[in-house]
């Protein structure tokens, strides 16, 4: 099925959306439309995508969507939006991906919407990674879940998990990256060429992450397997274990968790 999808804002997390629900053919160029209140965005979105975008909503186009995204940041003026939502009696439903605001605060005008929240993963382009997924009774499940599933996994969660998922499991990939960097980075200072090391790193992180589902076993006990006694992987293990590296990355996530909070707080909709 061939969904009608119109979005308010074209950034980037937009059009990492869009751009696999082309790729799987959920949408199409014509059944896409975006209103960005910047031209740039306007003239980028319709030269790469040939997608109908426009500084000015399209409420025809918007009337005749079966699904309305709320695509801007929990700074922009998102509250004006779900106003006008009303003022054209759209009644259909509305998926909102601005982080750290509530299904109760987009509802709180009028509670008319069919109303999904979610916090889209960034890895759209290989179809995988999981949003989190949060709705109220009146959401449309499959219209959601064909949409979602066309640029990743759709894991439902309790919204009080929300500011959680988003710190921590969204913002997942960037403590990958930095992994992946940093590890590198060793090798090619321990005096392995930089292309090789990158293969090495990726090859490591690829099997290791295979290696842990398909044997179903705890990292701690594959750690001992590739540990032998007096050996090289307990050595590494000691300096790891004197280091901050546990600390830094769990910093990381309870401060990513802390900053998705204070957005959610000071949005337009308080
Ligand atoms: N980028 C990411 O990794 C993720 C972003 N999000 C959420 O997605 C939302 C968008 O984030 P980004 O795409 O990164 O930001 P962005 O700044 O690239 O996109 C926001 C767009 O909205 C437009 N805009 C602002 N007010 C508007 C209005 N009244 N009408 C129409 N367009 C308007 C802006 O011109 C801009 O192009 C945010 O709420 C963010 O919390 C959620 C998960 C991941
Ligand atoms: O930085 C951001 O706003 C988004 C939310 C989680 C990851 N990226």
């Amino acid at each position: 099925m061939t969904l009608k999808i119109y979005s308010f804002g074209g950034g980037q997390m937009v059009e990492a959306m869009l751009r696999a629900a082309l790729k799987k053919e959920v949408i199409t160029p014509e059944t896409a439309g975006v209103t960005d209140i910047s031209i740039d965005r306007v003239n980028y979105l319709t030269d790469t995508y040939h997608i109908q975008a426009s500084q000015q909503p399209d409420w025809t186009a918007v009337e005749n969507a079966d699904l309305v995204i709320l695509g801007v940041r929990p700074q922009d003026n998102w509250q004006e939006i779900m106003k006008e939502l009303v003022a054209h009696h759209y009644q259909k439903d509305v998926l909102s991906i601005i982080a750290g605001v509530t299904v109760t605060q987009l509802s709180s005008q009028e509670d008319l919407f069919a109303i999904t929240r979610i916090i889209p993963n960034t890895l759209t382009d290989v179809a995988m990674g999981y949003s989190g997924v949060v709705k109220n009774d009146r959401a449309n499940q499959t219209v959601i879940e064909d949409f979602l599933n066309s640029f990743g996994k759709v894991d439902y969660i309790d919204e009080s998990l929300l500011d959680v998922f988003t710190g921590y499991g969204v913002a997942g990939p960037n403590y990958i990256y930095n992994f992946l960097i940093s590890f590198t980075n060793a090798g090619v200072l321990a005096g392995m060429p930089r292309q090789q090391a990158n293969k090495l790193a990726l090859e490591n992180l690829r099997a290791a992450a295979a290696f842990v589902e398909q044997s179903g076993k705890h990292p701690a006990e594959l750690l001992d397997i590739n540990n032998s006694a007096g050996g090289v992987g307990i050595t590494a293990q000691h300096e790891l274990d004197k280091s901050s590296f546990s600390a830094g990355i769990e910093n990381a996530v309870l401060a990513a968790v802390k900053r998705t909070k204070e957005l959610g707080k000071q949005n337009k909709g308080d």
